[in-house]
């Protein structure tokens, strides 16, 4: 090994008993061999597994017996490199060899993450840290230690796990649990950009629950919430095709995008969206339209054209919302009659 002598292949005697011998050998042969038996006794009480595969044979001249405690396989049972391949997860299995197999050939010192079995059918993650030695420009031996990193494996997975509910919660509008006005922004530019492409009609639908202020001040702030729960609720039954999309706009206020949708079908979409509210029944004593939670809705069409934005026309979507509300509120506006090639539906 690197160290500049060769550890005797599974020898299991003990130093002491070693030492014993060595006293009537000659002192340069006696030193040596102290030196080897305090090398051992040191690699073998790490955590980390030395070993050392003959190149030319592709076995193993020596594996660390902490390697029982890990697998659970004996020592002896490690006698050529088929044994490692073997005592390996078949997914990892073909990568490792064959990257392991390549930097070797080409005298590179390498490093490898694998799932090794254990001798009662579990699996423990191992890295591999790998030193080719070479003699005349030829590979001699393999050297190394394995490391069982499964604990950190098992942080990384966590981690991971972490940052994809991260991801999902980020678009994710934390009380109703509708996507939120960051995922509306995404769909928004990806449904207007193919609306662009297609020639084909965008629906946009407005929503804001009327007298919501009053609703707060009745039924106080978690009364509030629990009603946005409930409209976010009612409102994901109105469209049912895969890329309608509903968000919470913000506050009180819902967005819904009906791709490929004209305004006829937008239109009945908008009032399912009223009486779905209205079919929840939720009470609103301080409303001075009805005893019930109702919605006002402003909706549009259109087949975009290059110039035009999305933002203005949800500017505009915004304005008939608010027209329904001067209107009396518990009702839906859309856009008049096409004024422009970019109204045109
Ligand atoms: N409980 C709760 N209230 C919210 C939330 N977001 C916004 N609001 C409230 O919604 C109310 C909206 O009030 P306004 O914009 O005056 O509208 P409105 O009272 O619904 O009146 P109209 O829309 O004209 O019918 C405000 O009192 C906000 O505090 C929320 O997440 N939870």
């Amino acid at each position: 090994m690197a160290l500049g002598y060769r550890l005797r292949a599974h020898s299991g005697r003990p130093p002491v008993e070693q030492c014993e011998v060595m006293s009537t050998m000659p002192n340069a042969r006696r030193e040596m061999e102290t030196d080897s038996a305090v090398y051992k006794t040191l690699l073998e009480s790490t955590r980390a597994i030395p070993w050392k595969i003959d190149w030319k044979t592709m076995t193993f001249s020596y594996i660390g017996p902490q390697i029982e405690t890990l697998l659970g396989w004996t020592q002896e049972s490690w006698v050529g490199v088929d044994d490692w391949v073997a005592r390996m997860h078949p997914e990892d299995r073909d990568y490792v060899v064959n990257f392991c197999v390549s930097q070797s050939q080409s005298g590179i010192d390498h490093e490898a993450d694998y799932r090794a079995l254990t001798a009662d059918g579990g699996y423990v993650w191992i890295r591999d840290v790998v030193h080719v030695v070479r003699k005349d420009d030829e590979v001699e031996a393999l050297v190394g230690f394995m490391f069982d990193i499964s604990e950190r494996k098992k942080a990384e997975d966590r981690l991971l796990q972490l940052q994809k509910e991260l991801e999902v919660l980020s678009f994710q509008d934390g009380l109703t649990g509708l996507a939120n006005r960051r995922l509306l922004d995404q769909t928004l530019d990806c449904e207007w950009a193919s609306a662009q492409r297609s020639g084909l009609p965008l629906s946009v639908i407005l929503l804001d629950i009327d007298y919501f202020k009053q609703y707060n001040d009745h039924y106080g702030h978690i009364g509030g919430d629990d009603c946005l729960r409930a409209v976010a609720q009612a409102l994901t039954q109105a469209a049912n095709r895969p890329r309608d999309f509903l968000a919470r706009f913000g506050g009180e206020e819902f967005i819904l995008l009906l791709p490929e949708t004209d305004e006829v079908a937008a239109r009945q979409i908008a009032e399912r969206c009223r009486l779905l509210i209205r079919t929840c029944r939720i009470p609103h004593e301080r409303s001075p339209i009805s005893p019930l939670v109702t919605v006002s809705l402003g909706g549009g069409t259109v087949v975009p054209c290059s110039a035009e934005l999305a933002l203005d026309f949800i500017g505009r979507i915004d304005q008939l919302l608010y027209r329904a509300k001067q209107n009396g509120r518990d009702r839906a506006e859309f856009a008049e009659p096409p004024a422009g090639p970019a109204d045109q539906a």
